[in-house]
């Protein structure tokens, strides 16, 4: 859907004429009144989404709310386009992909790879993969043994080269952002590799800046979902693709048993106004998220909590100074120095870091019996701000360690635990989001249960 024209605006979509309402769906659509409205619907529904797509030099196409929508408002539901393993995954069938479990999987008999059976092998989409496979007469790309292997990286960029027959599906992974230059130049060796591997292993005859882009793409934009199998598999969305990133985010994705995904907004959103979700988790630690944004997806964040010393006053990723004992440090210049804001000792990032390794090791390698757990929280709490990310992840320590224990004292601790997890979701992640999910907590808290997984189906 692509913004509409000044020219456009104010004219009937059906006739031209001079236009007095809009469709209130999208608030985009303009008509001259309901008769045309009616008769332009069979064109209309297929662009009428709840938004339009704008550009910026510095942060490419993002999608901007054309109406306002109220939290939890549906914007869009979408298939991918293309899908398939992760990078890393351990042993699944190239066709149905279940896990392949036990030693009692086949071979493909001509390239060789692991399938659930014969039957899987005969499927039309691996004789198509098949035949490109094939020409890797050593075999060395196919995984040979149980356990986590790269080598599953280059089955999703050889169904998008596979895509250049289908030219709608085509343009549209032509025209993802990859930063392919960028890429080609830092020469990551799992990307050289699987760029290598089409060009010199099986001499597909695609150019090598074609395979860096489609590479590229899928690191930029692939969204992990989970299959019901308990597989995650990544896949390539049309429109979901054009979504900015921002770590206070105002969408959340969800998808279902087809890798369908389903955006919503998680607070109310104004007319105008940037729809973001957020690439990193948003509980990590601000280093930790501008680190990954950089690496994996070339760009600095400048959102609204990344501009902010103090994180929008949570100090979520703030240490207790160690010189007064008083202040809290917050960053400056770009996260690289961080400032107490009682006593005005400057340290480096590098410090900031290391201080909060020492500990998160100190955390791991306390020894907590489940009648301590809740003065261990105490002795934790005093060391670092309450509901900062070193507190997150105590909580989640703890959770992990009471998880098989289900007398009531635990059960106990475990809600309490929650309670503190929610609360420190509803600052960085507010409203309704996939982890916050009202129901589902509400079910955990009341059963005491902590090990259920929020995240059903979604693996980001
Ligand atoms: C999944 S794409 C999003 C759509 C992209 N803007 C486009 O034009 O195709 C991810 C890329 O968008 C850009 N991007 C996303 N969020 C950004 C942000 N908050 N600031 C700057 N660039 C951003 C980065 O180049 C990133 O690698």
């Amino acid at each position: 859907m692509e913004n509409i024209s000044d020219e456009e605006r104010n004219v009937c979509l059906y006739c031209g004429e001079k236009a007095v309402s809009t469709c209130g769906k999208c608030g985009v659509a303009f008509y001259c009144g309901r008769n045309h409205q009616e008769k332009h619907w069979p064109k209309h529904k297929l662009q009428c989404f709840p938004f339009i797509i704008k550009h910026t030099e510095s942060s490419g196409r993002y999608l901007v709310s054309s109406r306002d929508l109220p939290a939890g408002s549906l914007i869009l539901k979408e298939a991918p386009f293309v899908l398939g393993p992760k990078a890393t995954s351990s042993l699944i069938c190239l066709s149905c992909h279940i896990p392949l479990i036990s030693n009692n999987f086949v071979k493909c008999t001509k390239c060789q790879w692991p399938m659930c059976s014969q039957r899987c092998a005969e499927q039309s989409q691996h004789q198509e993969e098949c035949k490109i496979l094939s020409l890797d007469e050593k075999k060395c790309g196919v995984p040979f043994q149980h356990g986590e292997t790269p080598r599953y990286d280059l089955i999703l960029i050889l169904r998008c080269l596979l895509l250049k027959t289908n030219p709608e599906y085509w343009e549209i992974l032509q025209n993802l952002e990859s930063h392919w230059n960028q890429r080609r130049e830092d020469a990551e060796p799992h990307h050289t590799a699987a760029v290598r591997y089409f060009t010199e292993v099986c001499k597909i005859g695609f150019e090598d800046d074609v395979i860096h882009q489609v590479r590229g793409a899928i690191i930029t934009n692939a969204i992990n979902t989970k299959s019901p199998s308990g597989v995650t598999l990544r896949g390539l969305y049309s429109k979901i693709s054009l979504l900015n990133h921002s770590c206070f985010p105002n969408i959340s994705l969800r998808s279902d048993k087809n890798h369908v995904l389903f955006i919503r907004t998680t607070v109310n959103v104004k007319k105008g106004e940037p729809l973001y979700f957020s690439y990193v988790p948003t509980t990590d630690p601000v280093w930790c998220r501008q680190n990954d944004l950089k690496e994996i997806y070339y760009f600095t964040c400048n959102c609204i909590r990344c501009s902010s010393q103090s994180e929008m006053n949570t100090y979520y990723s703030s240490l207790l100074c160690g010189e007064c004992s008083k202040g809290l440090f917050t960053f400056h210049q770009n996260i690289s120095i961080w400032k107490c804001n009682h006593c005005s000792k400057e340290v480096k990032l590098k410090e900031i870091m290391k201080q909060s390794n020492d500990l998160i090791q100190w955390v791991n390698n306390k020894k907590i019996s489940p009648k301590h757990v809740k003065l261990f929280l105490k002795n934790v709490a005093e060391k670092c701000p309450k509901f900062n990310f070193l507190y997150f992840e105590t909580l989640q320590l703890i959770l992990a360690f009471l998880k098989d224990n289900n007398s009531i004292e635990s059960n106990d601790t475990k809600k309490e635990v929650w309670e503190d997890i929610i609360k420190i979701l509803s600052i960085v992640e507010p409203g309704v989001t996939r982890r916050r999910d009202r129901e589902l907590i509400k079910n955990i808290l009341s059963s005491g249960q902590s090990n259920k997984d929020p995240e059903i189906f979604f693996d980001w």
